[in-house]
């Protein structure tokens, strides 16, 4: 077995994070071999990314026989919802057994079982999501015949393991509003006649790049962004453009946007392009736990709202667990647009909040929705998690709770020498990275933090995430 070399494989396992498996003797003994976004049952074509010495992870290319716990449903495939033809308890079923044996494998916990309160389901298992991205490519990969052919206009999703191929999204794929999707065809067939040119990602050269869209679960309305290059823009009708989408989606259409971003990375984001707002307005209004929460394009917020009010309920009940909360000082880091500390700092009138995040918008956000809700005890502040605990050391041995949810990475090792300086009484660790999540954990044991308990949130049905929730308590 080579690097690059593509291989077929019978999948008889499966390991956290989505990595499918198959165990075979080689002359040095046993050797494993990894296929991501796989299950068992299934047999596989995939490349050869890494080689070691007991193990390969290998790229998924192609299922070529499905597992027999397949299902065949009316949704169009695609990569970014691998398990979608897996039954849903089979899915969590997976995801609960890899996930609970991270904690011993990444944090060395033994009593992982023990440790394990909850898995929690996700409300709505189907169109969950909140917010998708589609992308625009010349190159196609026909679904039919699974050609790449060039000079096209595609809109949809990346072929798998991909970055310049894109194949048509035809109709729904599972995850994201059905009735936008039943008409995006629409969208991309109006924007191929205006005859400028979709990206070419490989030539970094065209002109429509992203179509990302927001929904509101509350109003069921939508925020549309065109983002595209300048490149040809004199020749763009923005007033034919946001009529025909006001005709397509009529009171449904909450704002367009349309962002220009010369940007030729394989995503030209809209927080660093020129936004223009061609109708509507630029936010969309979502509800959770009972407060609105006014949202922008660019800011981070839950993807699954539902689920995640789920996930807030745990981690406030984890909080109130041991400890009666009043007249306390409770810090919620890595803050957002400040939903969890809003919903703390409502129900506990009594307590302080202070919300911390780098995303300066997101703290505008945050505070905007604090006076919305009028919850008053609660402050907000734009600043790397480090440096703000740095520059406030009058808060060490003065906090409560720590409401901690870092970005995916995990909290970086500095800063979370600075969280455990601030020596509260107990931390309610948020993650959607387990695997960071058990790492830090171990960290945090170590420091004299005791790893009371975690539940599990499928905030992310169908595909391998998971979001976790633990309770350490000081000694
Ligand atoms: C998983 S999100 C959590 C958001 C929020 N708690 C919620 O539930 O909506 C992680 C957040 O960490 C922020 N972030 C990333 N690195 C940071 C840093 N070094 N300091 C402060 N915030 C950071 C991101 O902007 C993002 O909003």
């Amino acid at each position: 077995m080579k690097r690059g070399e593509i291989i077929e494989v019978d999948i008889t396992g499966y390991a956290f994070g989505g990595k499918g498996f198959s165990k075979i003797e080689n002359e040095n003994g046993p050797y494993i071999i990894f296929v991501d976004n796989t299950i068992p049952g299934q047999k596989v074509s995939a490349r050869i990314a890494k080689k070691r010495k007991k193990h390969a992870e290998c790229k998924l290319i192609e299922v070529l026989t499905p597992s027999s716990d397949e299902k065949q449903l009316p949704y169009q495939p695609i990569s970014g919802a691998p398990y979608i033809s897996l039954p849903i308890e089979k899915q969590q079923a997976y995801k609960k057994e890899s996930t609970i044996d991270i904690y011993r494998k990444l944090g060395g916990f033994q009593n992982n079982t023990t440790l394990f309160d909850e898995f929690i389901e996700s409300p709505e298992i189907f169109d969950y999501r909140n917010k998708m991205e589609y992308s625009f490519s010349t190159i196609r990969k026909d679904l039919e015949t699974g050609e790449e052919l060039d000079d096209q206009f595609a809109l949809g999703f990346k072929t798998r393991g991909t970055w310049w191929k894109v194949e048509n999204l035809n109709k729904p794929d599972g995850l994201f509003d059905a009735a936008f999707e039943e008409k995006l065809k629409e969208v991309r067939l109006y924007l191929e006649k205006t005859e400028l040119p979709a990206w070419h990602p490989p030539q970094k050269k065209g002109f429509f790049r992203h179509l990302v869209v927001r929904k509101s679960f509350k109003s069921n309305q939508l925020l549309i962004n065109l983002v595209s290059s300048s490149q040809g823009l004199k020749l763009f009708d923005r007033a034919s453009f946001k009529e025909f989408m006001v005709n397509l989606f009529g009171d449904r259409l909450a704002g367009l946007q349309h962002t220009i971003n010369d940007d030729v990375a394989d995503r030209a984001k809209i927080e660093n392009g020129n936004n223009q707002l061609l109708y509507g307005t630029p936010t969309i209004l979502e509800e959770l736990k009972g407060l609105m929460f006014e949202i922008s394009m660019e800011s981070f917020f839950q993807t699954n709202p539902k689920s995640a009010e789920r996930l807030y309920t745990k981690a406030i009940d984890y909080a109130q667990e041991k400890f009666e909360l009043k007249d306390e000082i409770i810090m919620d880091l890595f803050c957002g647009t400040g939903t969890i500390g809003q919903i703390v700092a409502n129900e506990l009138p009594n307590i302080k909040v202070i919300g911390v995040d780098i995303v300066a918008e997101a703290i505008e956000d945050a505070k905007r929705n604090a006076k919305r809700n009028a919850v008053e005890n609660i402050e907000f502040y734009a600043a790397d998690v480090g440096k703000f605990l740095k520059q406030y050391p009058d808060y060490n041995n003065k906090i409560h709770t720590i409401f901690l949810d870092p970005p995916r990475a995990g909290i970086a090792p500095k800063t979370l020498k600075m969280v455990i300086e601030l020596n509260a009484k107990q931390i309610v660790y948020i993650s959607c990275n387990p695997a960071t999540q058990a790492r830090d954990a171990r960290e945090l044991e170590d420091h004299g933090y005791v790893f009371q308990k975690f539940s599990l949130v499928d905030q992310f049905p169908h595909t391998s995430h998971i979001e976790a929730v633990g309770l350490f308590i000081k000694e």
